[in-house]
Formats: C-alpha cells, structure tokens, sequence
C-alpha cells in the first residue's frame, strides 16, 4: 500500500508545471516564514529539492537573508542508513548521491552535532491527520532522527495529506506540517 501511495504521489509531484510549482512554492515559503516569526534560532536544516518535492529554494534565501546557519543532509559514509548534515551557503559545491540527490561536498569541519540543530525541515511524500510521515522509504530520517529532541517541520503540498497510508512503530511524527494554505500543529 505504501508503495504505491509513494509512487502516485511522487508521479503527480514530477508532473506539475513550474509555474505551478513556483505559485506552491510561494505560498509554502510564507507560511513558513510566519511561523517562523515566532520562534528563535540559529541552525536549521532544509533538504536539497528534487523531482517536484516542495521547493526549498526560496526558504534558503530567506534564511540567509535572516543570518541563519543552514544545514543540508548527505548520506553517512561511515554509518549505514544515517544521515551527517552540512553547512549549506550560497556558493556551497554540490555532488550528487547514490539517488541523484545533489549534496555539498563532505568536509569535516563543515558537519553540525545533531543536537545543535534547532529545526530540522523534513521533506514529506505523505502525512496524515495525526502527524504521521511516509518519507521515500529509505528510513534515514527514521534512523538518524530516533528519540533525538530537535524541533521537527514537515512541509508538503496540501494534495500529499493522505488518511490511509500504514504506519510503523519508528517512523518519527511531525509535530508540525506547513503546507501552502495552511500550518498543521499535531
Ligand atoms: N531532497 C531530498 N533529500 C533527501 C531525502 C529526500 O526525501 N529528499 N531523503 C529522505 O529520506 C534522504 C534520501 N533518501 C532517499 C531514499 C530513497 C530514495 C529512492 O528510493 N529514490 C528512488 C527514486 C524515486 C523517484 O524517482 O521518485 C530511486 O533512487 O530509485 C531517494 C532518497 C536524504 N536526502
Ligand atoms: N528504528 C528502526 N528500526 C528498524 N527498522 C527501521 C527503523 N527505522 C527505519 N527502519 C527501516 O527502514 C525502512 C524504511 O522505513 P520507512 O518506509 O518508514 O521510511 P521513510 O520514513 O518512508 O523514509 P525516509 O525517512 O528515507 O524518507 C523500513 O522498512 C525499515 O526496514
């Protein structure tokens, strides 16, 4: 069921228009930025968009604009199935991953502790009225983020809100999804 829940959502993602996408993009954008006008922090980590995910470009921007320190995920070379996140600046170089996700050259000196990580953006494939998340079943959010205590933030379309997809016992929830028309608190 998962399965193919992941693979209609993922081919509906691809197929929206630019402009569409550009629309969504900045509606979700300012949600986001509205919700983040009541917190206060200095990191956080977004994901590098691909394939129609919601578009995290715009966000960037805006945090650099706001002197944040951004984050990006790379897959652990060391460690199976973890995630190391990365300073991300505006000339930050990019090679891609194993699934052709482009990730800023590892350097050593460039990885955040995961607990000094104050919002961690989470892409979402679907996410239901509890909170719930179907990632792109890798589970590496699932396993790098277990009982760890980072303020957690899907964003998603609104079409990617779904009631029937299977939950497992380690998928980590998400307190709060922004979607373009709305901010979901769980
Ligand atoms: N932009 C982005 N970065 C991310 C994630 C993500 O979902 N989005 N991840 C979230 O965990 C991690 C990578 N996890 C992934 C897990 C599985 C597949 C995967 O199976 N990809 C298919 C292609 C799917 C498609 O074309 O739609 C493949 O390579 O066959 C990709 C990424 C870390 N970085
Ligand atoms: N804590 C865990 N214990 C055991 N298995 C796990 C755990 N976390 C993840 N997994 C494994 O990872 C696989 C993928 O999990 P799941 O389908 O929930 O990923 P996802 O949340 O959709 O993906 P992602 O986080 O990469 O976006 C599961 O089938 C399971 O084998």
């Amino acid at each position: 069921m998962n399965t193919h829940i992941r693979k209609t959502i993922c081919s509906f993602r691809k197929s929206i228009t630019s402009t569409e996408q550009k629309k969504m993009s900045y509606f979700l954008t300012k949600n986001i930025i509205k919700f983040f006008s009541f917190l206060d922090f200095k990191t956080i980590a977004i994901y590098f968009s691909v394939n129609g995910e919601c578009n995290t470009k715009f966000l960037a921007k805006n945090l650099w604009k706001n002197k944040k320190k951004v984050f990006l995920p790379v897959l652990n070379p060391f460690l199976q199935k973890k995630l190391l996140f990365i300073r991300y600046l505006e000339n930050t170089k990019f090679i891609k991953n194993k699934f052709s996700i482009p990730e800023p050259i590892l350097k050593k000196d460039n990885v955040i502790k995961l607990e000094d990580l104050n919002i961690i953006i989470l892409p979402v494939v679907a996410f239901n009225e509890n909170g719930n998340r179907l990632g792109m079943g890798g589970g590496f959010y699932d396993y790098t983020l277990q009982r760890k205590k980072n303020l957690i933030i899907g964003i998603a379309y609104d079409f990617q809100l779904i009631k029937n997809f299977s939950i497992k016992k380690w998928d980590v929830s998400l307190p709060v999804v922004i979607t373009p028309s709305k901010i979901f608190k769980f």
